[in-house]
C-alpha cells in the first residue's frame, strides 16, 4: 500500500483499516481523515500523534483505559483485539510462570488503584522481564508524569501498528 492509495481511502475503508492504531479508539482514525490528503506515512503518522498529544487530560486517560491488562483476563480468555493479541504473544505474555503471571497480575492492580487506569507499555518494545522491572518502577511515578509516560508508550504501539499495516500487502486496495 503506497500513501496515495490511503488518500484514496472513503472515510470508511479508512476506519475500516486504521481504526485500531490505538486500541479501541477509533476516533483517532476518524478525525485524521479529514487531514487527507497526507504527503507521506510520516505526515499520517504526525497527524495521529498530535491528535493524541492535544487531548485533554481527561481525553488522555480515556485512551490509556481503553487499553486491556498485559497477560490479563482478556488474554486468557482469547477476547483480545488480534492487534493486541500479537503483541502480548510477541512479548512472551502467553507463556508467564505461574510466579510471574501472580507478580503482574498483583502490580497490574496496584497500577490501577493508584492511577485509576492500567498500566500501558508498547509490548512489542519488551519482553516479559522488562515490562515487569517498567511495572514497579512507574507504580512509584507521580500520577500526572505517568499520564504522559503511559501516553508515549499509546504512541509507540500506534506507530508499530501503523508500520504493520504498510507492510502488509492489503488485498482490499
Ligand atoms: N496494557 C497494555 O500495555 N496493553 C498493550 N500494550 C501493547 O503493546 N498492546 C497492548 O494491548
Amino acid at each position: 500500500m503506497d500513501i496515495r492509495a490511503v488518500n484514496d481511502l472513503s472515510f470508511e475503508e479508512f476506519v475500516n483499516i486504521f481504526g485500531n492504531l490505538v486500541e479501541k479508539c477509533p476516533i483517532v482514525a476518524a478525525t485524521v481523515w479529514s487531514e487527507r490528503p497526507f504527503g507521506s506515512f510520516t505526515a499520517l503518522e504526525k497527524a495521529i500523534h498530535d491528535f493524541i498529544d492535544h487531548l485533554p487530560q481527561s481525553g488522555k486517560e480515556g485512551l490509556l483505559r481503553c487499553h486491556p491488562d498485559l497477560a490479563g483476563r482478556d488474554l486468557q480468555r482469547g477476547t483480545l483485539t488480534q492487534e493486541s493479541r500479537v503483541e502480548q504473544v510477541a512479548a512472551g505474555l502467553d507463556a508467564l510462570g505461574s510466579e510471574e503471571a501472580s507478580r503482574m497480575e498483583r502490580l497490574n492492580d496496584e497500577y490501577k488503584q493508584r492511577f485509576g487506569f492500567p498500566f500501558v507499555i508498547c509490548a512489542r518494545m519488551n519482553d516479559k522481564a522488562t515490562i515487569l522491572h517498567q511495572m514497579t518502577e512507574r507504580c512509584q511515578n507521580e500520577p500526572a508524569l505517568e499520564t504522559l509516560r503511559g501516553i508515549e508508550e499509546v504512541k509507540k504501539i500506534s506507530s508499530l501498528r501503523l508500520h504493520s499495516i504498510i507492510l502488509v500487502d492489503t488485498p482490499r486496495l
